[in-house]
């Protein structure tokens, strides 16, 4: 269905996500109303100020926490589609900040929804859930007997193993405030829906990237430090766990299958967004150095003698049933072949002469951490989608951005 002349509302419209949503959809002739909190300074915000897409949209002052702000803003857009990207998605700041996070994702969502249903609007609403509501998936019998030995308990207990890739039906086992809050936002929507008939729709998006990408997510700590490093800013990579694996798509494809979802998902329903996929926080770094222009050929664990020959060697053998690019080191780390932990203190990424030291930082390992993610995409591309970018073209897109010294941190 075209865009051409719908009135959209996106929440979070400032953000790294909501920005690039807003820019898709004015090129496509929507009519686009933007919920932002009032800045004393009057600046644009700067997602929006690099994208240069300030004119193409409607600023509505507001914010979740004030339901009677949020009334004022659909009396004026009368939007037949609200997006509502609109959160605090650091899952760091989560544990520092529980109760902010749970204010602004739980209860900011219950007020929009409360002030749709008030205001007896008919919009379509898609929620952006997260892959985080997921959370400890299990990857292999192992892995799930370290976890029940670590916790002593597993709820909810996992039907089968491997829960990869993660179908939209597996337990939600949230592991920060952050996912805690989606996970209750995610129940809202279908509350509102079975409740009141409201057509919301759950996207829960797996990670996405791209240029701009806010500075604290680890694919920007990596390719800004990878960008210092190639100017000769800085003699060193600082990094946290290295073998976290994430599903990483490109931001396009993540707004692509939003407008997806809204046009042909259905209400009450919940939609998967990933690329099928995973790729270690490691590799992300060593394909960095590889399209900055160094190719790793050896990588050895500062302390506890670990070392892997070309580990940046592409493998598209199958790992779960399903076949998909890895390097191979990814390939050992899934197999259990090898680990790093923080005792290990770094590792050195030898690239010629070159000895590039990736140093672990114990103050960025999480309390609780997410080990692996990685989507099954079947449902979503029943309607139609599918990922265009590459990781490469991900860590592209970054390092590009990185290039100009203004923008790196
Ligand atoms: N941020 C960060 N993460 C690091 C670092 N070193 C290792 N990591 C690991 O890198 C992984 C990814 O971290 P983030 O990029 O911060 O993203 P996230 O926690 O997976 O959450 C993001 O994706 C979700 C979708 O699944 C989003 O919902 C969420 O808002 C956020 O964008 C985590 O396992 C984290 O421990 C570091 O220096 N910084």
């Amino acid at each position: 269905m075209s865009w051409k002349d719908r009135s959209v509302l996106i929440t979070g419209i400032s953000g790294f996500a909501g920005s690039y949503l807003a820019r898709y959809l004015i090129d496509e002739g929507a009519h686009i109303y933007g919920l932002v909190r009032r800045r004393a300074d009057g600046a644009i915000p700067q997602n929006i100020a690099w994208k240069k897409i300030e004119n193409g949209i409607t600023f509505l002052e507001g914010n979740l926490e004030d339901i009677s702000g949020l009334a004022t803003a659909l009396d004026t857009a009368q939007p037949d589609t609200i997006f509502h990207l609109a959160a605090q998605s650091f899952v760091p700041r989560s544990f520092s900040h529980p109760i902010e996070t749970a204010q602004m994702n739980s209860i900011g969502t219950n007020n929009l929804l409360e002030a749709v249903r008030r205001k007896d609007c008919d919009p379509t609403i898609v929620f952006a859930g997260s892959s985080e509501e997921y959370g400890l998936v299990f990857s292999s019998e192992e892995q799930y007997e370290r976890a029940k030995a670590k916790y002593g308990t597993i709820y909810p207990e996992p039907v089968s193993i491997p829960e990869v890739p993660i179908r939209e039906t597996n337990p939600l086992r949230p592991m920060s405030p952050y996912a805690v809050s989606k996970v209750c936002g995610d129940h809202l929507m279908r509350n509102y829906f079975y409740t009141y008939g409201t057509k919301a729709i759950v996207s829960r998006a797996f990670n996405h990237e791209g240029a701009g990408r806010g500075s604290m997510f680890v694919t920007s700590v990596a390719t800004n430090q990878v960008a210092k490093y190639a100017a000769g800013d800085i003699d060193h990579i600082t990094i946290g766990n290295v073998n976290a694996f994430r599903d990483w798509s490109h931001v396009m494809d993540t707004i692509h299958g939003y407008c997806l979802i809204a046009d042909a998902g259905h209400p009450g329903d919940v939609y998967n967004q990933g690329s099928m996929r995973t790729t270690s926080v490691l590799s992300y770094i060593l394909l960095s150095l590889e399209n900055a222009g160094m190719p790793v050929d050896r990588i050895e664990s500062i302390k506890n003698d670990k070392a892997v020959e070309a580990p940046t060697e592409k493998d598209t053998s199958a790992v779960f049933g399903v076949p998909f690019e890895k390097t191979k080191v990814d390939r050992m780390l899934l197999e259990g072949a090898i680990e790093f932990a923080a005792n290990d203190q770094g590792i050195i990424a030898r690239s010629g002469d070159k000895k590039i030291p990736i140093l672990f930082d114990p103050e960025r390992f999480r309390p609780a951490e997410v080990p692996i993610l990685f989507a099954d995409t079947t449902k979503i591309r029943r309607l139609g989608f599918s990922s265009t970018y590459s990781v490469e073209d991900i860590i592209r897109d970054q390092l590009n951005f990185y290039m100009d010294e203004k923008k790196r941190v």
